[in-house]
């Protein structure tokens, strides 16, 4: 036992201080006077990842449904440096607004160097009640549109050497509940990118993927639907949105935050699933879940 002890002891300080120095960090630079589109970024943490971009002085072009909203984001931009601001308003259950926000950055531009793919249509937490047209919208709205977004955007991200930032969930990794139809819709992001990565690294395409895994988040809509059933506090967006951010100028293939719950969470799923399945469904009061 002590000599297992005595050999583990400096492998595992070897891990840690090569974890440590192995760590890359982002420069503001990075970011300087890049084309950047964020998606869903009317407020959360979309809103926040274009605050971000404004300081560190890129281009950016911003979209969701709510145009007061996008103006207010834009003027916001302006003020806190950013080389350009610009918003297309719109919602993506219609199929041909992914293109339009693509042409747009072309028009604007003529290039684009970082396309952030977050919006998600509302969603409810509780049992699931059997609305099948509820899972045909968020398909539509938080899968098709971002795959529709990517095959519009490739070409100019391939001219570029550009980036991708796909935003996921714990949710789109294992099983939390309440939250199925979204849930589906998570797990075939993962699908599609992951395997889209793939097909990009075969064919030598300069273009990253980072896939976004996010744990409890204290943006405005998630405190309104998960508040009173959720017993673990929510992280910061305004950390969340840079972390995404450095996630992606550091072409990383994924991201993860708050990572140590997150990853945690992941090598338990792989190891012990019935044990993450009953630890999960303990954070939520049952109680106060809806039922319809
Ligand atoms: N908050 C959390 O706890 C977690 C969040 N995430 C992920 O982070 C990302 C951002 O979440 P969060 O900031 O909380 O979400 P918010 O609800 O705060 O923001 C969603 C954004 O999407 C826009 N949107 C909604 N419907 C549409 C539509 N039909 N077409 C276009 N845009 C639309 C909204 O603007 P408008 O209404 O004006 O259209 C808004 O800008 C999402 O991908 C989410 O899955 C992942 C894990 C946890
Ligand atoms: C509360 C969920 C987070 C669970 C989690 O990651 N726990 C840490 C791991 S552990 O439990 O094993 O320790 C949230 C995961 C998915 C979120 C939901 C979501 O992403 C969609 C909506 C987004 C919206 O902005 C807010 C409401 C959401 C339904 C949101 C609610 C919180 C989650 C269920």
């Amino acid at each position: 036992m002590g000599l297992l002890l005595k050999s583990l002891v400096p492998f595992v300080g070897l891990i840690l201080a090569l974890w440590f120095y192995s760590k890359d960090d982002l420069k503001p630079e990075m970011l300087k006077e890049k084309r950047v589109i964020v998606t869903g970024a009317s407020t959360g943490i979309g809103e926040q990842m274009a605050y971000h971009l404004a300081w560190m002085g890129a281009h950016i072009l911003v979209t969701a449904r709510t145009e007061a909203k996008l103006q207010k984001v834009v003027t916001q931009c302006l003020e806190l440096g950013a080389a350009s601001a610009h918003y297309v308003n719109g919602s993506m259950e219609d199929p041909t607004l992914a293109d339009d926000v693509v042409k747009r950055a072309k028009q604007l531009w003529g290039g684009l160097d970082m396309l952030i793919l977050n919006h998600i249509s509302p969603t409810y937490l509780k049992y699931f009640d059997g609305d099948v047209e509820h899972i045909r919208k968020l398909l539509e709205v938080n899968f098709l549109s971002y795959v529709a977004m990517t095959l519009s955007a490739l070409p100019m991200l391939k001219e570029s050497g550009g980036s991708i930032l796909v935003v996921s969930s714990t949710a789109g990794k294992f099983a939390i509940p309440f939250v199925a139809p979204y849930s589906a819709t998570k797990f075939a992001l993962d699908g599609f990118f992951s395997s889209l990565r793939q097909e990009l690294i075969i064919e030598k395409v300069n273009v990253s993927i980072t896939l976004c895994v996010l744990g409890h988040i204290d943006t405005e809509t998630a405190k309104k639907t998960v508040g009173h059933v959720f017993w673990l506090p929510p992280a910061p967006k305004e950390e969340c949105a840079l972390e995404i951010i450095k996630g992606g100028a550091l072409r990383k293939r994924e991201l993860y935050y708050q990572y140590f719950a997150v990853r945690t969470s992941l090598l338990i799923r792989d190891w012990a699933p019935e044990y993450l399945d009953s630890r999960t469904r303990n954070h939520f009061i049952v109680e106060n879940v809806k039922r319809s």
